[in-house]
């Protein structure tokens, strides 16, 4: 992810009243560390709202994501999710006119801390987006690698060879791409061009891998193929996913968040737990309205 230097300063503004009604979501029991014995880490937002310009667009909104798990975000267009998801890796910031207040803590590390480097927020916490976008023209070698060049980060020939690797394995396309390495990343299918852009956030070692609508620009297979790989990559970083399927929250989460704003209120989290209680026995109306598909 590249720094993009501000053009306005944000207002971070931590002074506003405590909202006593405000709780924090707290989701299950945190895996101790994945496979490979590195530590996972967690989320957490405390009281998180947002504007773009006097437009207030969320609201207090708390939530613990746990270790090593998938957290769906859930709710109608409009409702503030991706911004929300936005906010978590300091690409908020990045938009004229933003603002936000409140904590984001990344292993209880606030990620708005003064003096904190967006570009090194930004490696720990990477993103994917909802269209593939890898580099067209580039191969799909210097496509896995080139998160490492923007994030300063020198590797030996060896090591970067080594992380390709590793990176497509994770990413579940290695055995399709491993004979072509040096063709074009555009020269992908639409779901090949996107875990070849997921192998790309991986190949910085992210601590936490945010995903806007992974699915939403890809064919049924493809989607299926990207879901199988979340579920690969489950335990070994912590995914936070805005998705409008809810079939697809259902398979790929373990914990789920949903969202909701009205004309007149800005997006806030009705209902927050274990994706199959929210599904099963949501507590809120709205929820169970929602993921029922009565409305939205
Ligand atoms: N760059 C922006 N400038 C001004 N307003 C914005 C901007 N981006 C989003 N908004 C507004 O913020 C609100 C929340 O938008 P956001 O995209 O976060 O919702 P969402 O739940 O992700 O929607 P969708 O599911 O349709 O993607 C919306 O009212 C939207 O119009």
């Amino acid at each position: 992810m590249t720094d993009v230097p501000m053009t306005d300063a944000p207002l971070l503004d931590r002074s506003g009243p405590v909202d006593p009604a405000a709780e924090t979501l707290t989701l299950p029991p945190v895996p101790a560390a994945p496979a490979d014995g590195v530590p996972l880490a967690a989320l957490e937002t405390r009281e998180v709202s947002a504007w773009f310009g006097a437009r207030k667009v969320l609201e207090r909104v708390s939530l613990a994501m746990t270790a090593g798990e998938v957290t769906a975000l859930i709710g109608p267009s409009g409702c503030g999710k991706s911004t929300y998801l936005r906010i978590l890796n300091r690409m908020h910031e990045m938009v004229r006119g933003a603002a936000l207040s409140g904590e984001v803590l990344l292993d209880g590390d606030d990620v708005y801390r003064p003096g904190r480097r967006p570009a090194e927020v930004r490696r720990r916490i990477g993103m994917v987006f909802q269209r593939p976008n890898p580099f067209p023209a580039m191969s799909i070698r210097d496509n896995v690698s080139s998160g490492l060049k923007l994030a300063g980060i020198k590797v030996s020939r060896e090591e970067r060879e080594h992380l390709v690797e590793t990176s497509l394995r994770r990413a579940g396309l290695w055995d399709e791409v491993s004979s072509r390495l040096q063709t074009p990343g555009g020269s992908l299918s639409g779901g090949q061009q996107q875990r070849l852009c997921i192998a790309r956030s991986l190949a910085v070692s992210p601590d936490i891998l945010l995903m806007d609508e992974p699915c939403s620009a890809l064919d049924p297979t493809s989607t299926r193929r990207v879901e199988e790989t979340i579920a690969e990559l489950r335990g070994r970083l912590t995914i936070v996913i805005v998705t409008h399927n809810m079939q697809q929250a259902q398979r790929v989460s373990q914990s789920c968040a949903f969202f909701l704003a009205t004309h007149d209120t800005p997006g806030r989290i009705v209902e927050a737990g274990p994706t199959e209680q929210l599904f099963g026995a949501p507590r809120d109306r709205r929820t169970a309205d929602y993921v029922n598909g009565r409305f939205g």
